[in-house]
């Protein structure tokens, strides 16, 4: 099933974003919209503001100025309850301070939508089992997190996330430390969730070629400012790439999905890579 397009107007944006940490300016005049079912992915190099970028639009860092808003509210006028409500976000690494089994943890994506008394209730136990059955984890209900491996947490998180019901879905670095089979496998469901719940995905991502067969939009930040944005095959220009990321490189085409395939270049083929 295809959402329609009613929520597509419902919006993620930054306005004139500009922050920093002390005295260090991270980024300057973001602008930028991700509508709701659609598929975002946030590029660059290290240290360019990505993350910075993502808590932005989670509202979980303010901008020094500029405007984050959602359907045209900004965050600053919304309470956490509403936010965690409409946006989920999932950080790089999640750590459980307590030993909670899988059930436990993808219960606590309702907490933004209990009542007064805080209790859960059928509806929130059957769509915790539905979440866990999305992101197939529901084998692992009764498992604490702690004894899960990397990739198997990750899809605990990410259930979570999906039992929150969000409009929208922020993810820091999802795949990086993912073997192929559970990258693909990731990217799959954040496609699932943006074609089957018109979710919005927004996700932070070194690996431009997941982001060249995945993305609807790839916004490429370079040195804290918008390097390029748009459809993949417009932005992951050979000499913008290498530009960006400061190393040589062959763009060519993929033979998956008609997509392009990006490879860093080793000095000693460096001459080749030329007249590619
Ligand atoms: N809490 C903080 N206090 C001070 N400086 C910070 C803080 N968080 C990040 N920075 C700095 O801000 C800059 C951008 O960091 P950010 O984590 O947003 O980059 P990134 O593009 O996500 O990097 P990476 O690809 O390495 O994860 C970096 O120079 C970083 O050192």
């Amino acid at each position: 099933m295809t959402h329609n397009n009613a929520s597509t107007a419902t919006q993620l944006a930054t306005r004139e974003l500009s922050t920093g940490y002390g005295s260090h300016e991270v980024l300057t005049d973001i602008t930028l919209s991700v509508p709701r079912g659609s598929f975002f992915i946030i590029a660059g190099p290290n240290g360019t503001g990505k993350t910075t970028l993502l808590k932005c639009l989670a509202g979980l860092s303010r901008p020094r100025t500029g405007e984050v808003s959602l359907e045209g509210t900004p965050l600053s006028r919304m309470t956490r309850r509403e936010l965690a409500r409409r946006i989920a976000f999932l950080p790089q690494s999640v750590e459980s301070a307590f030993s909670l089994t899988v059930r436990e943890v993808v219960l606590m994506g309702r907490a933004p939508h209990l009542g007064m008394l805080g209790f859960h209730k059928d509806k929130d136990m059957a769509l915790a089992e539905e979440a866990m059955a999305f992101t197939d984890v529901l084998h692992l209900a009764d498992r604490s997190v702690d004894a899960l491996s990397g990739g198997e947490k990750q899809r605990v998180f990410i259930s979570r996330a999906v039992c929150q019901q969000p409009e929208f879905i922020l993810l820091d670095e999802p795949t990086s430390a993912l073997d192929l089979a559970h990258q693909v496998r990731v990217m799959d469901l954040m496609e699932r969730l943006k074609l089957e719940r018109g979710t919005g995905v927004v996700m932070v991502s070194h690996d431009l070629n997941l982001a060249a067969m995945y993305a609807d939009t790839l916004c490429l930040i370079h040195q804290g400012t918008v390097s390029a944005i748009g459809a993949p095959p417009q932005v992951l220009e050979k000499k913008r790439l290498e530009t960006v990321y400061g190393c040589r490189l062959f763009v060519e085409e993929s033979p998956a999905a008609s997509s392009l395939r990006i490879t860093p270049v080793p000095a000693r083929m460096s001459k080749d890579a030329a007249s590619h």
